[in-house]
């Protein structure tokens, strides 16, 4: 019998290449689509790697008549919030268009159901906490107004044309591959984590704390790290439940857990063996103080649960990954 064919844009990044693992385990062919802006194609090792980028609906729908998938994953974006604030234009394109024009390329080829990669940055700096899905979506950048207005074009096309979709709001998504085959490789990184572990391996000097006055106990900003393999997990529920012929849905992704950027750096220094050296910084302008994700309707909906939540098994897994990758950097031609 042959695999059903689930096409992953973004498939070469972080998230999307543990994904595209994770569903050949379960008995897909991931086929990952991708323009290698800020991927690899060392990291598609679980089915084809299309090289295309989003914005080419011809290129896209070819893909679509040739592979024939039974839903998309939709991955693909240009993420880092400062770059967002310097420059949306690229933002705008590569998102917002880019989605348009992914999910013109659907409709043109009769593929309904797709799996969109969404963010907590959609909620700006939210008054309550732990955040719920029904709070108003208020972006304070950029980047979350662009996952604010795919989720909106999503919705939508839901309405006129007949998507069916499962949007995934992440918190900070963390951690690493457990057999390490394959991890966060961002260029240039700004995520805390891989940061402070790249001070762990003595690549980086020290970590910078961006502000130690915030209202929480120890003064540092709070996040909710969820590691990569239970948020992959999450979308392979999403996408049998689509499959299945359920409804659209729209869920947080986190831990539900806080943990503050002292609290990372000290498991950091504990998990690792190393010293991390610190410093204080200025606060990063538009951080909320708090993030943590009520995750109750993805364990409603999805019948998700973490299975990797503690912040020391975060950790652990992106070490290795993160020393094994610093150690032998995989050739690539990007
Ligand atoms: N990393 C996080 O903490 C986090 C949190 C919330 C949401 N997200 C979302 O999850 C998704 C994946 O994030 P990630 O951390 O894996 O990022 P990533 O940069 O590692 O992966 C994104 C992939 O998209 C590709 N891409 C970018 N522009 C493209 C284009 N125009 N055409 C084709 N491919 C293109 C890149 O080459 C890259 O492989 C993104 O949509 C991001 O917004 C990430
Ligand atoms: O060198 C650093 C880097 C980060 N931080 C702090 O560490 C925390 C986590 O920062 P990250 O940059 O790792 O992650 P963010 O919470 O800013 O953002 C991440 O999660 C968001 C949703 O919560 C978005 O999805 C975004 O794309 C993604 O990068 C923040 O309080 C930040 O101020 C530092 O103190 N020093």
């Amino acid at each position: 019998m042959t695999k059903p064919t689930i096409l992953v844009t973004g498939g070469a990044g972080f998230i999307g290449s543990q994904v595209c693992k994770t569903l050949a385990a379960a008995g897909f062919l991931p086929v990952a689509y991708d323009n290698l802006s800020n991927g690899y194609a060392w990291a598609v090792r679980w089915g084809p790697l299309e090289r295309g980028d989003l914005r080419d609906g011809a290129g896209l729908r070819d893909v679509l008549r040739r592979h024939r998938p039974a839903a998309v994953m939709h991955f693909a974006a240009l993420i880092e919030v400062g770059e967002s604030v310097r420059d949306p234009a690229r933002f705008y394109d590569t998102n917002v268009a880019g989605s348009l024009s992914l999910l013109e390329a659907m409709r043109a080829e009769g593929v309904d159901d797709l799996i969109f990669s969404s963010t907590a940055a959609v909620y700006g700096m939210p008054a309550h906490t732990p955040v719920v899905e029904t709070l108003p979506l208020r972006p304070i950048n950029p980047y979350g107004v662009t996952k604010m207005v795919i989720e909106s074009m999503l919705a939508d096309y839901a309405a006129a044309y007949g998507l069916r979709f499962g949007t995934l709001r992440y918190f900070n998504a963390a951690g690493g591959d457990p057999e390490a085959d394959i991890g966060e490789a961002h260029d240039p990184e700004s995520h805390l984590i891989p940061l402070v572990l790249d001070v762990a391996l003595g690549v980086r000097p020290e970590i910078a704390i961006f502000g130690d006055d915030y209202p929480t106990p120890d003064g540092t900003c709070v996040r909710d790290y969820i590691h990569v393999c239970d948020l992959a997990r999450a979308h392979l529920l999403a996408l049998r439940r689509l499959l299945d012929g359920g409804e659209s849905l729209t869920v947080n992704l986190g831990n539900g857990a806080g943990h503050s950027v002292r609290e990372v750096i000290e498991t950091a220094r504990r998990v690792t063996g190393h010293p991390v050296p610190a410093r204080l910084a200025p606060p990063r302008p538009g951080d909320p103080p708090v993030l943590v994700a009520d995750c109750a309707r993805a364990v409603a909906d999805l019948g998700w649960r973490q299975e990797r939540a503690a912040l020391d098994v975060i950790v652990a897994d992106a070490w290795r990954w993160r020393q094994r990758w610093r150690a032998s950097p995989p050739v690539d031609a990007r």
